[in-house]
């Protein structure tokens, strides 16, 4: 079994590519955001991350959207891509490459590939029948339907009985590897849930499944026989190798492959989940290529008990809230406050309130009335201390200490509500050693050196906080380095691996002494709810 990592020093991660049937919602923005905080975490360690995004625009429900909606179907997906594109301008979303499913040279790909596949012996022409739920570009099995006829996601989706030759992947030939690959890499498949979710089903016996439709234009032909077009699917899922070729590469297999190849994380929600755990593996098997490192199906966001999606219509506007809270607020929501692989709904008053107690309240006013002291004793600069100096029980040292270990971890997990708990653990003690050492009263008795220490700590606590957020609130982390004295700002990839490298940035103690500071400002404007009250 392929499943080799070789390239250590770099980390290439995916979202799906979204499924262009209408403009993207807050859905769509949660994958993307938890993968840009990945990609930003990754890169604040210094690897080489390659972000790879984009849309999956062929298929049987692009062509009758675009017919319903009166436009040709590249000009609906041109539309709707642009749309996603600047969502992702709005949340600040540093992706590296935007994979369109009909650019030509992805069609190359997907014909090189499909032919490693036919040559190997695994597609084949047979008849189909079954139940097909459009939303999903899927025949569902009767055993998964609970609701006759309807899907399970789609709720208000008819299922459409089909009855059609079509060619066919020999999928029920890798039910042993595919068994046995998630027995030898219990990480494959995240969280744990998923993982057996997948287990149980591919236990229950593998069915071998189509990859061409009939009476669909909207797709590339099958090599072999025109007459048919590749299942969207198939050839979706290959939009994450062509995204690995660099614009000037000639679009061959080899060349997508030679720089990044395994992929390490494909981050995707639990809906597509068997698309990537079960058919994915087993196509690359089939193709002879190593597989990629880690899957992970993230829960949906619900609206009612129900999942938020462009089919159902019960969605969120991103652009919307990004207009009226910034982007900052809406990452730290979502990644805070609904536990990574868990479903969780929105709340308006929730979201207002985490975002003013965390982001206000214990960091934002934690940093403003320090810096005002420092101004008041120290002449806006940071104390003259040392932080190495500092005794290692000091209550915020000794959390510091620690701190970039755990957040490491949690990162790693994709564990985002863990990273913010423990970081705001550390913010929250630096309210409370305020309020208990009370340096004005310090100054007031003449302990200047016993002030500096305690103002000395509570700075740095702040930046090593807004540090380790970076990733998930760049814009409020830079405003915070930047009131502490630094020019420099986290949306600045280039600098970084050196102006900003995890090995001095991530060490409690790294505040230089001395260093001139910036007057207080609000690094995040409290919000106020619809009835203009702030909580
Ligand atoms: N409600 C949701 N909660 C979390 N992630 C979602 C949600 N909706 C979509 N996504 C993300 O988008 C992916 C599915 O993309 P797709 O383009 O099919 O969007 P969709 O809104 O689910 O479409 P549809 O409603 O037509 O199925 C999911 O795997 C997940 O990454």
């Amino acid at each position: 079994m392929k499943l080799t990592q070789t390239h250590f020093n770099t980390f290439t991660l995916t979202t799906p590519l979204y499924y262009v049937n209408d403009v993207p919602h807050i859905g769509s923005a949660y994958t993307t955001m938890a993968a840009d905080a990945i990609a930003r975490f990754q890169r604040l360690q210094g690897k080489s991350v390659l972000l790879i995004t984009g849309t999956d625009e062929h298929g049987q429900k692009i062509q009758r959207t675009a017919e319903e909606l009166g436009r040709s179907p590249q000009a609906h997906c041109d539309q709707i891509a642009d749309g996603f594109a600047s969502l992702w301008q709005h949340l600040n979303i540093q992706y590296d490459r935007f994979s369109r499913t009909t650019a030509p040279r992805h069609e190359a790909i997907v014909n090189e590939f499909f032919q490693r596949v036919w040559n190997q012996g695994d597609i084949y022409l047979s008849q189909q029948q079954g139940w097909y739920c459009v939303a999903c570009e899927e025949y569902k099995e009767e055993r998964e339907l609970e609701q006759k006829k309807y899907c399970p996601i789609h709720t208000n989706k008819a299922l459409e009985w089909r009855d059609e030759q079509n060619y066919f992947f020999r999928l029920s030939q890798y039910q042993k590897q595919l068994e046995t690959l998630y027995q030898e890499h219990p990480d494959f498949i995240q969280p744990e849930s998923r993982r057996n979710e997948v287990i149980n089903f591919v236990k229950q016996g593998l069915q071998d499944f189509s990859i061409s439709r009939v009476n669909i234009d909207w797709g590339f032909p099958v090599p072999c026989d025109p007459s048919h077009t590749i299942y969207v699917w198939f050839d979706a899922l290959l939009g994450y190798i062509t995204a690995l070729l660099d614009p000037e590469d000639e679009p061959t297999l080899e060349n997508a492959l030679s720089k990044r190849w395994p992929i390490n994380l494909h981050l995707i929600g639990k809906d597509i989940l068997r698309f990537h755990a079960i058919y994915w593996p087993a196509m690359l098997m089939s193709a002879g290529l190593s597989l990629p490192g880690r899957i992970f199906g993230h829960g949906f966001l619900t609206k009612d008990g129900k999942k938020m999606g462009k089919s159902l219509g019960n969605t969120l506007d991103p652009v919307a809230l990004v207009n009226q809270y910034g982007a900052d607020a809406i990452r730290f929501y979502f990644l805070k406050e609904i536990e990574f692989g868990q479903d969780g709904d929105y709340s308006q008053t929730r979201f207002i309130h985490t975002v003013n107690a965390n982001l206000a309240n214990d960091l934002g006013n934690l940093l403003n009335r320090t810096l005002k002291m420092a101004f008041k004793y120290f002449n806006g600069c940071v104390p003259d201390v040392n932080g190495e100096d500092i005794p290692k029980d000091d209550a915020l040292k000794s959390l510091g200490l620690t701190l970039a270990d755990t957040v490491t971890q949690a990162y790693d997990a994709l564990a985002f509500s863990e990273v913010c708990t423990a970081i705001f653990t550390l913010v929250q003690a630096g309210n409370k050693y305020i309020d208990d050492k009370a340096p004005w009263s310090l100054y007031k008795q003449g302990k200047q050196e016993a002030v500096s220490q305690v103002l000395y700590s509570v700075l740095e606590s702040v930046r090593l906080a807004a540090y380790l957020l970076s990733p998930i609130i760049p814009n409020i982390s830079t405003r915070i380095y930047q009131q502490l004295g630094y020019t420099l700002d986290f949306n600045d990839q280039t600098i970084l691996a050196t102006a900003l490298s995890f090995d001095i940035h991530a060490v409690w103690g790294a505040l230089p002494a001395n260093q001139p500071l910036q007057e207080a400002q609000p690094v995040f404007r409290r919000l106020e709810d619809a009835e203009g009250a702030s909580s």
